[in-house]
């Protein structure tokens, strides 16, 4: 299928408010709550305790007045005392619980925003899925978006309907009690009633919030990466002088996120009106119910001092009942951007999960299971040997024109190996290939020593540079003692010294395939895999670069369109587009080497 028509399948499944948003948003509850004892879950239940006391003494708070009039009226002294310290008491029990139930509440929101957005970044940084989805993109938009701004805000959304939530289901059976022991069945039966209708009235209106919330994050996402693109190319834009073609599309993307924001807010215009509405009548709905046996005589023998007292309490008990419902009803706008924000994660995990399900359980171009992150794919093979192709065919993802077609050679220790070959002929894609970041179209790979010291380390076409020291950028997670002498130590301060700064920012492009060169040296793996990895460097540095990968015993696999590289290697591989590819032997490699120096 293609990425086209693998957009347009999602695409059609516009997020709604529908069983696949229960299935998604319980599937995230079981991430927040794992087991019974998880942190979220005794939290979860102290709320409940704070919330609950809460009500109690809320419901004490509101029968004060009337106990302040009764001793004022009677020049009560020492009773208005002792109701003063109560009402004291209760005042400072109160707020306090409040604001532990905000606390409580708060505290959950960052429990939850980190064991969520740590789930997804298991999945994420799991194999390669951080590359298939930023890469070849799947059909999803904006990952880093959805596990960043969606996660923190549904978490925020969730916490603030905690408490209101938790609360809800006590007071409501207590209040249906009291309604049906004060009113009969009539009351709690018309309550019910108009709090389905009032549901299904505001379900409809949520159906069109949801999805436009949806699209507006995908619009927030797309804005926020326009200025990182912006960002992370000031300099190549500044030098085409980029600013007003820049400043024209920046303000497109603004534009369309905030035209979907005005659509957002005209659509919740509707919401408010469903929900004040439903507010406003549900203050009726009690003299209503109240009402019907009135006038219809039920009431007759009743003096009018009696009618009055009984109209009293019965409002009272469904006021009660009907706030109960309200307040769920009010929380509809809150639960139209939970759904959104459900919907935007939910669906990032899904896919997540498929892909990580191709990618980690089966692997269709040799029929195997493999793991990509424990020393990926390394079978038992040939000692010498780093790589076994055979009858290997593949493509670029989204085109069905093969690059190679039925490649078959070994790359052995000892000898070292020039892919060449015009733009775009696939050679950077044989190595996406041979890492497993693309699948083959047929045929077989085999890689049969591991990853990093000691096995093949690659050295990608832009290099790889990631945040921390100097030495974190050499040693790349792998312990090692190093001993380093460079200008660039004397810019950053030493090996070891913080430094916050983007390292792709200050190093010129050569420095950094210098840098990449110093890690390969540190690391010393067996075979050094090099995408035009000397490309901004003079002849000169990279035959000293190569000199020395050769002193330290390294097989070499170059990719590069230079011919001074053809003297370091033995072999040559030429991809001639179109599937062809020539395999020569290179002579008289090796006659250079012997006057050059070391670098580093
Ligand atoms: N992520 C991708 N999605 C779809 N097509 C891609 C992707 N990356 C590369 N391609 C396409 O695959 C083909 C081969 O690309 P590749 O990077 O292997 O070329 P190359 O031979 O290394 O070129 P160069 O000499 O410029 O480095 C090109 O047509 C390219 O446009």
């Amino acid at each position: 299928m293609t990425r086209m028509e693998k957009s347009a399948g999602r695409g059609t499944k516009r997020p709604k408010l529908d069983w696949r948003f229960v299935q998604r948003f319980s599937s995230i509850q079981k991430v927040l709550f794992p087991s019974w004892t998880s942190q979220s879950v005794l939290m979860f239940g102290t709320l409940l305790g704070i919330t609950l006391t809460e009500q109690l003494i809320i419901y004490q708070v509101g029968v004060l007045p009337s106990h302040f009039y009764n001793v004022l009226a009677d020049k009560d002294y020492s009773g208005f005392r002792s109701l003063v310290a109560t009402a004291m008491v209760l005042i400072l029990l109160n707020s306090t619980l409040k604001s532990v139930d905000q606390y409580i509440c708060n505290q959950m929101y960052v429990s939850w925003r980190k064991t969520l957005t740590e789930s997804l970044h298991t999945a994420y940084f799991q194999g390669r899925v951080y590359y298939t989805l930023n890469v070849l993109k799947e059909d999803i938009d904006n990952p880093d978006q959805r596990i960043s701004q969606d996660v923190e805000r549904l978490c925020k959304q969730m916490s603030t309907m905690a408490s209101r939530l938790i609360v809800s289901p006590f007071t409501l059976a207590y209040y249906t009690y009291h309604c049906f022991y004060s009113t009969g069945w009539m009351g709690p039966v018309s309550i019910f009633g108009y709090f389905v209708v009032g549901t299904i009235a505001n379900k409809i209106l949520m159906g069109p919030i949801v999805a436009t919330l949806f699209e507006q994050e995908k619009l927030e996402g797309d804005f926020r990466f326009k200025h990182m693109q912006i960002r992370v190319n000031a300099e190549s834009a500044a030098f085409y002088r980029a600013g007003k073609v820049e400043h024209m599309r920046t303000n497109r993307r603004l534009q369309a996120l905030l035209e979907t924001q005005k659509s957002l807010i005209n659509k919740e215009l509707w919401l408010y009106i469903g929900v004040n509405t439903f507010d406003y009548l549900g203050g009726f709905l009690s003299y209503l119910i109240i009402a019907i046996p009135i006038f219809t005589g039920v009431y007759d023998g009743l003096t009018p001092g009696e009618l009055s007292a009984l109209i009293s309490k019965n409002a009272f008990v469904c006021i009660y009942l009907i706030n109960g419902f309200t307040q769920l009803i009010d929380l509809s706008t809150t639960l139209s951007d939970v759904a959104g924000y459900t919907h935007r994660i939910g669906e990032l995990r899904e896919v997540m999960d498929d892909i990580l399900r191709k990618q980690c359980d089966y692997d269709p171009a040799s029929g195997e299971s493999y793991d990509f992150d424990s020393d990926f794919n390394v079978h038992a093979g040939p000692l010498d040997t780093a790589f076994i192709l055979e009858h290997l065919s593949y493509k670029s993802p989204y085109s069905d024109e093969l690059l190679v077609e039925d490649l078959s050679l070994k790359i052995s220790q000892g000898t070292h190996l020039l892919v060449v070959g015009n733009t775009g002929t696939g050679k950077t894609s044989l190595l996406r290939v041979l890492n497993r970041l693309w699948e083959a179209q047929s045929g077989f790979v085999q890689m049969t020593t591991c990853f990093g010291p000691r096995g093949t380390l690659f050295l990608p076409q832009k290099p790889y540079l990631t945040d921390g020291t100097l030495r974190e950028q050499v040693c790349l997670g792998f312990s090692f003692r190093i001993s380093f002498s460079s200008d660039l130590l004397k810019r950053t301060g030493g090996l070891d010294e913080k430094v916050d700064w983007n390292w792709y920012d200050v190093l010129s492009p050569g420095e950094m395939q210098r840098l990449s060169f110093a890690r390969l040296f540190y690391l010393q793996p067996k075979y050094a895999v090099l995408d035009e990895a000397t490309s901004a460097l003079a002849e000169e540095a990279e035959a000293q670069l190569y000199r020395t990968c050769k002193q330290l015993g390294m097989t070499m696999v170059s990719l590069g369109h230079r011919s001074s590289l053809e003297k370091y290697h033995d072999v040559q591989l030429k991809l001639c587009g179109g599937g062809r590819w020539e395999l020569t032997k290179l002579k008289g490699n090796s006659r250079n080497l012997s006057h050059m120096e070391e670098t580093m």
